[in-house]
């Protein structure tokens, strides 16, 4: 059964004139990010994609399927999306695997256009997007737009050899990814799960007697003390940034020149424009061991390779100088954990901020143990719980930029984050 769609709420504000489509170009990376930006009443600000002369006109509708939760923060482009198509939203048990097949084989949801997943919490109970759903998808499916940075769990160069397009949500995480990293950097730099375990160290045994306590709170001297020596400044040293696109750009000109004053190296498989590098003081490195090399810090921004593939493996390590820092707000599987372990304890890497991990929501028990503080153990590692992503705007973005795509498409513009263009079937 699908479940109630939202009521579409008339806007409160007056949706943005109509522009004839030759004028609607999709618009620029800081416009989409500055129209994702909410304002005071907790809505996002009015959007700067034009609406379509088409969208409220009263011809057939294209089928919407909605897969997950309703949309909760954007109710004026929802109502908007919603009078231009019919939403159609199967419950939690349709979108189990085998339910979800045999609605599919059933043509239960018809002839429907768009595949829309708003959220990254809900809408994935189906599982992988693989040849098995992807190949039942009815051919009136052209585009599919989802929350989400990353797209490990569908496969998009099968999506588009079918004609259709996969938009993701990136550009709506990556202010959250971007400023979390810096928090990654820092704490690469400053030691600071050492610092912050070694404070609450003596706190841990609420029971714990006198001797005990004296013991502990030698931790706190001994931090205060060692981790200014191993710590420095992040002025003037080399961020190593592998992947270069959105969240890599807004890392680079948060850390860099005008900001904490590092200096931005970076590689990509794509260079980025002339004017991208000099707005961002960034040097272009065509190979990563070359990065490697000249990194005092690397930071992982890319999304997972299509072979699943890691990019971090002991033979990349043998590359980093002494003492380089790493830091992985991008997947898991982009790296080989062993490796990366070996490289910790044996010191060629000082340390780490890992928020996401090659087996979630396990963290690799070597990684773990580095992260402890003890009396050993300064705790070289920072792991958080794939954090990165993780704000209210950036939900607000992926729905609003979701719902943006599929009119973009289905209206006939082009597709504002499409990633898989270079498949697409024409
Ligand atoms: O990891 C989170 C995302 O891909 O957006």
């Amino acid at each position: 059964m699908a479940e109630p769609t939202n009521t579409p709420m008339p806007p409160s504000t007056p949706v943005p004139a109509s522009t004839p489509r030759s004028m609607s170009p999709a618009p620029p990376v800081q416009m989409v990010i500055h129209s994702l930006t909410p304002n005071a009443t907790g809505t996002t600000s009015n959007p700067v994609w034009p609406s379509s002369p088409e969208s409220s006109a009263k011809i057939k509708k294209h089928i919407v399927l909605h897969i997950g939760d309703s949309v909760k923060y954007n109710p004026q482009t929802y109502f908007e999306f919603s009078q231009a198509f019919e939403v159609i939203r199967p419950d939690i048990l349709e979108r189990t695997r085998p339910a979800f097949i045999q609605a599919l084989k059933e043509r239960r949801w018809g002839d429907f256009s768009a595949i829309f997943r708003p959220f990254w919490g809900s809408g994935g109970e189906m599982g992988q997007w693989d040849s098995e759903l992807i190949s039942l998808l009815p051919d009136s499916v052209k585009v599919f737009a989802s929350a989400g940075a990353g797209h490990d769990w569908a496969d998009t160069k099968l999506l588009g050899e079918k004609g259709i397009i996969y938009c993701n949500s990136g550009l709506a995480a990556a202010e959250a990814v971007a400023d979390f990293a810096v928090a990654m950097v820092i704490s690469t730099f400053r030691h600071l799960p050492w610092c912050m375990g070694a404070a609450i160290l003596p706190y841990h045994n609420e029971t714990a007697d006198q001797k005990a306590f004296d013991a502990a709170s030698e931790a706190f001297r001994e931090c205060h003390a060692r981790a200014t020596r191993a710590s420095h400044n992040l002025r003037g040293h080399v961020l190593g940034l592998i992947g270069f696109g959105n969240i890599g750009q807004q890392i680079a000109a948060k850390l860099g020149h005008s900001a904490f004053g590092m200096r931005v190296a970076y590689y990509d498989v794509i260079r980025k424009r002339e004017s991208v590098e000099a707005e961002l003081n960034a040097t272009f490195h065509s190979d990563l061991p070359s990065l490697l090399k000249a990194s005092d810090c690397v930071v992982l921004c890319t999304p997972a390779s299509a072979d699943g593939k890691p990019l971090i493996t002991a033979e990349t390590l043998r590359c980093i100088k002494p003492g380089t820092r790493f830091v992985n707000i991008a997947r898991g599987s982009l790296v080989d954990e062993d490796a990366l372990a070996d490289a910790l304890e044996s010191g060629m890497l000082s340390a780490a901020a890992l928020d996401v991990h090659a087996d979630e929501p396990r963290i690799h028990p070597r990684l773990v143990k580095l992260a402890r503080i003890d009396g050993a153990n300064p705790g070289r590692v920072m792991l958080t719980c794939h954090n990165a992503g993780g704000t209210v705007e950036t939900h607000m973005g992926f729905e609003e930029l979701s719902m943006r795509n599929i009119m973009a498409v289905l209206q006939g513009r082009d597709a504002i984050t499409p990633v898989n263009l270079h498949f697409l079937k024409t």
